[in-house]
């Protein structure tokens, strides 16, 4: 697991596309171009309303130029195709990015065989495309995981670099928060049995694969507003240029045709237009550097302001193999029969807390990656499975009831408390353990100390998000003791004990109402309503199937610190959108300025007050104005794929900052660009 993310490396080993620092190599322009060409297809263009008008001029300049051939005819329809070209240019650009990855990624696709349980119990050899939601895989050491599932037995270290770019293996287990595997990775150790949780074609990795190669992707419902407000102000200089034919005529300045759809051109938002996609994709593939998948654009959106992060302990805070070190009985309880009684709690219990109970009395001692021995089962025994919801696990046997778990429930349970047993629960929870409590039969004996290690680094991150004004709170099922110590030693903000699922719902709600945004990390099951509310549902990859599901986003190195990358690019894609629609504007309202006077120059004399630009001649100025505005959009494209640099800074700075930038840099660069352009220009024959 990696902690600390400067730089991170590239996942799948490929030569790393100049393109991501932002410098377009002619090699990559060269291979989006065909992706480009088919972009022209009007209907593909129908997403893009500014583009397309610009295909539609494009279209017309051509049968004009067709009809009666001129300089300025000829020049104006090629560079009003490249036009459109450019924009589907800098869209297919961003799309091929992810092309290697995506390819790596099918590698694991490849069809192997995978050893399927029948209804009889016995074991058939089947192609692993074949395997459906619901069947059930052995799979060995040095075995390819043939699907996404879940173990619903034993527990493997497992090769999960392929995905995860992680060359360190991890432990996937039965029961615990930690079952989650995914299909292509490769077992190292051992044997489990895995339950498929996906059909054919609609694995984990055929997401992540229609992830980085951008299909997938919806536009968020803020670049549907844009696309929408850019699509209105075309239909506003539709109207102007149309109606400015008839009064242009009346006044004895006729313009031709040619001329307006020049002119409408220069004046509707092409560039923001032709970019808006390719910034949507870039911002996605930023995060799918970061290891981070997002399932849905509008989640990336509201990372960028996001006001409170709520963290799920064990595995999220902590390492998560929380396992059994110590048996602390009670007075007048021996040690032997506390013993017996967690043993016997335990037997049947498949989470990780359950087999590190039975390796501890049995002495096993080791990794819980031993394939450990499978312990019997009393007959008759009544099975009490652990909840979330009852925080207590158990067996019922003849005569024979016993209960182990958190504090607060079995003493409930029991229906009294212990003076004693306060102060052994209180020791283990000040240390930052998880004290469960055994009971037999309405008698408290004693306490199993349940120990868990905070990951590295955490703290470091979370002053950083405290920086960046967000909040961190720890929510968790386990006592408030603990949670006050881990809290305590990881840095956050607040924290919430002896949490169900439905509280840690309700928590969020509670933020939500109060108009905060809401991001959520965690990997259990009983973390997956709240998953599914939060506006940012950050899963960690090795949760559970369920809390994968739950949220819109999945980070591979299961880190929750990276909510800060998310954050950074979340906001990054925002002031990227803003600053290049400021900038596509004041360049259009420029351009009007430097064209009309010299458009009708010629008709009004008076107009040449306004003739600032000083262009060589009305022809030279139209083409000069189409040319820089295609121009415009190439020049931009690797902004629009590295994203404007965000630096943690107040909101209201940050827009200072880039009206000026933008704003200002819009206004000014027709003036500039125009008149250079002019002067080579104007050297060319009939113009
Ligand atoms: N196998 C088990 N048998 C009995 N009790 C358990 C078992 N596992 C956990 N508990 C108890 O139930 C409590 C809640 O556990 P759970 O894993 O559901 O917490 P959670 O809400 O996911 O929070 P976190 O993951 O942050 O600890 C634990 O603190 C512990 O006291
Ligand atoms: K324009
Ligand atoms: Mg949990």
């Amino acid at each position: 697991m990696t902690v600390t993310q400067s730089e991170p490396e590239p996942r799948t080993g490929a030569q790393e596309p100049a393109s991501r620092t932002g410098v377009l190599t002619a090699a990559q322009l060269a291979e989006a171009l065909p992706g480009a060409l088919r972009k022209l297809d009007p209907r593909a263009l129908l997403a893009t309303p500014v583009m397309l008008v610009v295909e539609v001029g494009a279209v017309v300049t051509t049968v004009l130029s067709i009809a009666d051939p001129s300089t300025l005819g000829w020049f104006v329809t090629v560079w009003l195709w490249l036009t459109v070209v450019f924009g589907t240019l800098a869209e297919s650009v961003a799309e091929g990015r992810g092309k290697a990855q995506a390819a790596s990624l099918r590698a694991l696709q490849t069809e192997t065989s995978a050893r399927r349980r029948t209804p009889s119990g016995d074991v058939e050899d089947v192609p692993s495309t074949s395997l459906h939601v619901g069947d059930v895989v052995l799979v060995a050491a040095g075995e390819r995981i043939p699907g996404d599932g879940e173990v619903v037995q034993g527990v493997a270290s497992v090769d999960e670099s392929a995905v995860t770019g992680e060359s360190a293996p991890v432990i996937r287990e039965s029961g615990g928060d930690r079952s989650a595997v995914t299909g292509g990775t490769t077992v190292l150790s051992d044997e489990i049995v895995v339950r498929i949780t996906s059909e054919p074609g609609q694995s984990f990795v055929d997401r992540m694969i229609a992830l980085v190669e951008g299909s997938e992707r919806q536009r968020t419902p803020n670049e549907i507003a844009l696309n929408v407000l850019l699509s209105a102000l075309t239909v506003v200089f539709v109207v102007v240029c149309a109606t400015l034919w008839p009064i242009a005529d009346h006044n004895g300045a006729r313009q031709p045709v040619l001329v307006l759809v020049a002119l409408l051109v220069c004046l509707i938002p092409t560039t923001i237009g032709a970019l808006l996609s390719a910034i949507g994709i870039a911002g996605m593939d930023r995060l799918v550097r970061r290891n981070v998948l997002a399932m849905s654009g509008r989640a990336v959106e509201a990372a960028g302001d996001i006001d409170v992060l709520l963290l799920d302990k064990t595995g999220t805070i902590t390492l998560g193999n929380r396992h059994a070190t110590e048996l602390l009985p009670l007075d007048g309880v021996t040690p032997d029969e506390l013993s017996e009684a967690a043993l016997l709690a335990s037997l049947a219990d498949e989470t990780p807390e359950g087999r590190s109970v039975v390796e501890l009395v049995r002495g096993d001692g080791g990794p819980s990656t031993g394939s450990g021995s499978v312990p019997d089962v009393p007959q008759g025994a009544v099975l009490v499975e652990f909840s979330a919801t009852t925080r207590m696990s158990g067996v019922d046997l003849t005569g024979r009831e016993i209960r182990k778990g958190a504090a607060s429930a079995v003493t409930a349970w029991v229906g009294h408390g212990d003076p004693q047993l306060d102060g052994l629960v209180e020791r283990v929870a000040s240390s930052g353990g998880t004290p469960l409590v055994v009971a037999e039969s309405g008698r408290l004996l004693g306490v199993i100390h349940l120990k868990d290690v905070v990951k590295p680094g955490m703290r470091e991150r979370f002053d950083e998000m405290r920086a960046m004004g967000i909040r961190t709170v720890m929510i968790t099922g386990d006592n408030a003791i603990t949670a006050h110590a881990i809290a305590e030693e990881a840095g956050v903000d607040d924290v919430l004990a002896e949490a169900t699922p439905e509280d840690k719902l309700a928590l969020i709600r509670k933020e939500q109402t109060g108009g905060r945004l809401v991001a959520m990390c965690g990997d259990g099951t009983n973390d997956a309503p709240a998953l599914a509310q939060a506006d940012v549902g950050v899963a960690m990859n090795t949760g559970t199937v369920a809390a994968k599901e739950a949220g819109n986003m999945v980070d591979l190195d299961s880190d929750p610190t990276k909510l800060i990358d998310v954050v950074e690019i979340g906001k990054q894609l925002l002031i990227t959108r803003g600053a290049l629609t400021t900038f596509s504007v004041a360049n259009d309202v420029a351009k009007y300025f430097a064209i009309l006077p010299a458009m009708f120059v010629v008709a009004f004399p008076d107009l040449d007050v306004l003739n600032v630009m000083r262009l060589s001649s009305p022809e030279s100025a139209i083409v000069s104005a189409v040319v820089f505005n295609a121009l415009v959009i190439v020049a931009l494209i690797p902004l629009a794929l590295r994203g404007v640099r965000y630096t943690p800074a107040s909101a209201a700075s940050l827009l200072r900052r880039n009206l000026l930038i933008y704003g200002v840099g819009g206004l000014v660069a027709p003036f500039v660009g125009i008149k250079l352009l002019d002067l080579v220009i104007s050297l060319v024959p009939g113009l």
